[in-house]
């Protein structure tokens, strides 16, 4: 058995802190690429997340266990690494989670509230659960976890073909978002209630690009895709880079990203949120 969750790259959030963990998340919008992480259990009794076999987020995978009364260990792979921006930190614990609870057979519900309490603790995120639960053109309406906030999958009609760089890595969830002004949040409101009436892509690839470039540094990745044929729009956040390219355009761009150095993906968005697949 396999739980496969989308790495989710948000375009606009606007925090929306409350005294509970449960009700505290971001509204905004973001896409769940069609790249996973995939988790498997580990049967050696142990207690521990991994992603390319390497242990990482510790204290909350203690917690996981601490909280279950159970000692599992997942093992994950990702295409891109954790703290680029790709809502990896999330994917982890929803799998960690998931597994967990499944386990005692308790409420797949339960386990990605968990996931969520810790995001918002450790600072790791605020939207990713709701988001990669939600997939696809995730819209988050409400804040909070599943369950208690409420994202929208768009109906997409036709689907973008993205190609998707990632970049050196950068700063913390945490130093970043310290460094958006309440001023800039009320700019990205106003985008976001714009987006959520016309619910499209273009919308969202430009304001999302407004919004990050006062947060983001773009000039490397203006000066490679300038003057670029193809290029529908493209935004960055942290280090992920998504760019929506016109099908003949695709592998051209690719090639650009890959020769300079950045390592590149083409792809388009899931179809769907966390789900959990078997063997055959
Ligand atoms: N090798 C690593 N690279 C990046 N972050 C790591 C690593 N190992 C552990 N961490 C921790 O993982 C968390 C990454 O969270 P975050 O930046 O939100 O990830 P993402 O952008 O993938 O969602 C941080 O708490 C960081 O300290
Ligand atoms: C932007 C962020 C607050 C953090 O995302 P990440 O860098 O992937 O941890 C996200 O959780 C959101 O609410 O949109």
């Amino acid at each position: 058995m396999k739980i496969k969750i989308p790495l989710h790259v948000s375009g606009l959030w606007i925090p929306s802190i409350s005294s509970s963990y449960l009700e505290t998340g971001s509204y905004g919008a973001g896409l769940n690429l069609a790249m996973y992480i995939e988790a498997g259990i580990v049967d050696d009794g142990g207690c521990g997340i991994y992603i390319n076999n390497a242990r990482v987020l510790r204290e909350q995978s203690m917690e996981i266990c601490n909280n279950t009364g159970t000692s599992i260990s997942v093992n994950a792979y990702s295409p891109v690494s954790l703290g680029r921006g790709f809502g990896i930190s999330a994917g982890l614990l929803i799998a960690h989670a998931l597994a967990s609870y499944h386990a005692l057979k308790y409420s797949s519900m339960k386990a990605l509230q968990l996931a969520h309490v810790l995001e918002v603790k450790y600072l790791t995120g605020l939207g990713d659960v709701l988001s990669e639960y939600t997939g696809g053109f995730a819209i988050r309406l409400k804040p909070g976890a599943p369950g208690v906030g409420i994202a929208h999958r768009v109906v997409v009609f036709e689907k973008p073909v993205l190609i998707v760089g990632e970049l050196s890595s950068g700063e913390s969830t945490q130093v970043m978002l310290s460094r958006i002004t309440s001023e800039l949040y009320e700019v990205a409101f106003s985008y976001y209630k714009k987006l959520v009436e016309s619910e499209d892509l273009l919308d969202f690839f430009n304001y999302s690009q407004l919004f990050t470039r006062k947060v983001f540094d773009y000039s490397v990745v203006d000066k490679i895709l300038s003057d670029r044929k193809g290029i529908i729009s493209y935004y960055l956040k942290k280090s992920a880079l998504i760019i929506w390219v016109e099908k003949e355009y695709a592998s051209e761009i690719h090639e650009l990203l890959n020769s300079n150095g950045i390592k590149a993906f083409e792809t388009t968005i899931s179809d769907g949120g966390v789900m959990i697949e078997h063997p055959g």
